[in-house]
């Protein structure tokens, strides 16, 4: 389906390799067993929209392959605003974020797993673990890093994966049964998953799995183009019940109000924030009203 997507998953590929020789399942599973117990994600998400309020998930990135590096020392027009995850994680609560969402790919994204800890521990919010799941491990990892919630990206699933020799023995099953299976194991580990789509197509599978929720990304992973009008159209084929999040390309409160007119009311938001000197201050700006 898109170049960059078959290119970040080759890479989790060997990195799901390469980690399983360091540690086994069984060990990551034993740490995920002694993690402080996950905060309920789903659960603060649901009470925010049902109390007529947006739902806020702010993200901390520090670099994505669409925008390059948004802030911190190496960012060529930004290195003045600091990247420091707890102090943004605590600013993102101060101004009323509802979750946090922070990258732990360090390839693509400049994220790191000791960045959704250092965020988690500096305040009370679920977060969850935003990298590209494909297979069991990773949700181990994820709740032994303390995750509330992991990402299924309906598409990473869909593409044909072809990486030869080194595809892992999820690649050959069939894509609805694989999402299925690794739901189930993040469900058992007491945390929420939120499936993500791009179209028409990922969406039916989408809704064959438990999850209330359910992510629509407005970015076009060929493009990287982002248009809020993916949102406007799957929306109408989402039954009752869902909460619908849309995804990427929110910048401005009239973005956050077009979406509340259509009743979209959960938001997943990272470079709008990120580019901003206090990223709270700007959530709390666009989520005025
Ligand atoms: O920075 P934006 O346009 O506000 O988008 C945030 C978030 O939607 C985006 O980072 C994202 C959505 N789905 C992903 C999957 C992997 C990595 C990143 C993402």
């Amino acid at each position: 389906m898109s170049d960059i997507l078959n290119k970040i998953l080759a890479t989790k590929v060997q990195e799901i390799r390469a980690a399983k020789t360091e540690k086994t399942f069984s060990e990551v599973m034993a740490e995920a067993g002694d993690a402080a117990p996950a905060r309920n994600f789903t659960a603060v998400i649901q009470n925010k929209v049902t109390a007529g309020q947006s739902a806020v998930i702010a993200e901390i990135k520090q670099a994505s392959p669409s925008k390059g590096i948004l802030r911190g020392p190496k960012s060529p027009h930004a290195s003045h605003l600091s990247f420091n995850p707890a102090e943004i994680a605590e600013s993102y609560e101060k101004h009323g974020a509802t979750c946090l969402s922070v990258l732990t790919d360090r390839q693509y994204f400049m994220g790191s797993p000791e960045y959704l800890q250092q965020a988690r521990s500096a305040c009370q919010l679920p977060v969850i673990r935003k990298d590209f799941i494909i297979d069991e491990y990773q949700i181990a990892e994820a709740r032994a890093m303390g995750a509330d919630c992991i990402l299924l990206i309906v598409a990473a699933f869909t593409m044909k994966n072809d990486f030869g020799e080194e595809s892992l023995k999820n690649f050959e099953q069939d894509p609805l049964r694989q999402m299925l299976k690794l739901e189930a194991q993040a469900h058992e580990l007491g945390m929420s998953v939120l499936v993500e789509v791009h179209n028409a197509e990922e969406l039916a599978l989408a809704l064959q799995l438990n999850t209330p929720l359910v992510g629509i990304n407005n970015r076009n992973l060929r493009t990287f183009e982002t248009s809020l009008n993916t949102t406007l159209q799957l929306l109408l084929q989402i039954p009752a019940g869902r909460i619908i999040v849309t995804e990427s390309g929110i910048h401005a409160p009239e973005d956050v109000e077009l979406m509340r007119h259509n009743n979209v009311n959960a938001f997943l938001v990272g470079e709008a924030f990120m580019r901003a000197d206090d990223p709270g201050a700007e959530l709390a700006r666009l989520f005025a009203n």
